[in-house]
């Protein structure tokens, strides 16, 4: 299980939004950063994405131009995933209790897909599914990728994720 400091709200909690004025790099170009401190040294078991930078580094997410205002706040409360190494996306990694239930989840994101135009790089082994959003025209990280993960969120209550039973206990939870 990944520790929950290397999670996002950990990674967007101490540091300010800045607003980039970088304008020599296409893919940099007016892109808003957030500047984050990586807290934990210990790298994500549960990714197949190499995190951003080591421990202790300053870490930044890299927004596509012209995103709404409220896109690092939507960003922050997605609390289960992480910013990918390119900085420009965001990975999650979702066990299932069965290799069907995974099936069902990536059914009905490719559903989604279709939908909204916008698709993942994503992998499944088994009853495990990585999924990372990124937007590649703008560069960065986009509404359509937090809409899409907030999705894929969703989905995943609905299908049902593998039980931890760890966490189920520390959390109080049933
Ligand atoms: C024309 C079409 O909407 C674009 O090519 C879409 C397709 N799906 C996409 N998916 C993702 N993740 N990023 C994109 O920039 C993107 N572009």
């Amino acid at each position: 299980m990944t520790p929950a400091l290397r999670r996002l709200p950990q990674l967007l909690s101490a540091p300010a939004i800045a607003r980039s004025a970088t304008p020599s790099r296409a893919t940099a170009q007016s892109a808003i950063l957030i500047r984050a401190q990586r807290l934990s040294t210990s790298r994500p078991t549960e990714s197949s994405f190499r995190p951003t930078s080591e421990g202790g580094e300053i870490s930044e997410i890299i927004f596509a131009v012209g995103q709404p205002k409220h896109v690092p706040n939507r960003l922050s409360k997605l609390s289960a995933w992480s910013i990918t190494s390119s900085r420009t996306g965001i990975t999650r990694h979702f066990t299932f209790p069965t290799f069907n239930a995974a099936w069902r989840f990536m059914s009905k994101v490719a559903d989604e897909c279709k939908a909204k135009r916008h698709h993942p790089s994503w992998s499944n082994l088994y009853n495990e599914v990585s999924v990372e959003w990124t937007t590649h025209k703008p560069l960065g990280l986009s509404i359509k990728d937090i809409e899409m993960a907030e999705f894929c969120d969703r989905t995943a209550d609905e299908v049902g994720l593998k039980e931890q039973k760890a966490q189920a206990v520390n959390q109080g939870d049933k």
